[in-house]
């Protein structure tokens, strides 16, 4: 997969070398490109901003320093992408991010985001590149961030740990909160690992008792419980298995 992102703080994105991404980089499972705006401005100020039409406070992003470095980045085209990327753009007024949106994206060869700071970029630049490109407008939460590049980076994570090769044990994604299957929209449970006490806390029994049924069933209580007090509004989508009340006499 390639990832490119356009920014004008392209060292928000260096966490994008560290970690689980990091790692997919250096094993070339993904190739990042970031882009720096200004690059494609052509005054002493490097200007990207200007004030909205109609008034009201803040800037807004001009159209012109945009449209030149997508053009560029397109140009520079992709052998797996032969389609061009898909436009994602973090915006408060985009569809949630989930866990499925994540997994859709992590089926397109090229993603290209387009962080914006200020008011948002002029509108004009979404609709331009939606002749052309898939535009994914996705939101991580119903809350006001400086700019995008967080949702970059929590977007990308989420993605690429979906890519073959990118989590050394590919089981991982089957307990994950929100993986497909019995456990979607359950939160995880609680875990635990050595030593068996620690300042008299204890573990609960049925983790050490080997029985791999109990076990799975009171993990799967668990995260019943804790999605209950904490995302009640999932309840009511969670898969039936995870009610089955037959595994309850394992
Ligand atoms: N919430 C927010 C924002 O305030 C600014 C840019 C992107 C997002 N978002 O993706 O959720």
């Amino acid at each position: 997969m390639r990832l490119d992102v356009v920014t004008i703080f392209p060292e928000y994105l260096d966490p994008l070398n560290v970690s689980l991404v990091g790692k997919a980089r250096a094993h070339g499972r993904l190739d990042v490109h970031v882009h720096d705006l200004r690059a494609w401005t052509h005054d002493r100020h490097n200007t990207v901003d200007d004030t909205p039409y109609g008034g009201g406070p803040g800037m807004v992003m001009k159209t012109e320093p945009w449209g030149e470095a997508l053009d560029t980045v397109l140009a520079d085209g992709y052998e797996d992408g032969a389609h061009g990327p898909v436009l994602v753009v973090p915006t408060p007024s985009g569809r949630p991010f989930t866990q499925e949106l994540a997994a859709e994206l992590s089926t397109h060869p090229w993603l290209l985001f387009t962080p914006a700071r200020y008011e948002g970029i002029d509108r004009r630049v979404t609709e331009e590149y939606a002749r052309r490109l898939p535009v994914y407008e996705v939101s991580i939460g119903d809350y006001v961030l400086a700019g995008g590049e967080a949702a970059v980076l929590v977007i990308t994570e989420a993605v690429a740990r979906l890519l073959p090769g990118v989590l050394g044990n590919a089981e991982s994604h089957r307990d994950d909160s929100f993986a497909p299957g019995a456990m979607a929209n359950l939160l995880e449970g609680p875990v635990y690992t050595k030593p068996p006490r620690w300042r008299g806390h204890g573990i609960p029994e049925v983790l050490l008792s080997g029985h791999h049924g109990k076990i799975a069933r009171w993990r799967r209580d668990e995260a019943l419980r804790r999605t209950t007090a904490h995302r009640p509004d999932l309840i009511e989508r969670c898969a039936p298995a995870a009610f089955d009340k037959k595994d309850r006499e394992m």
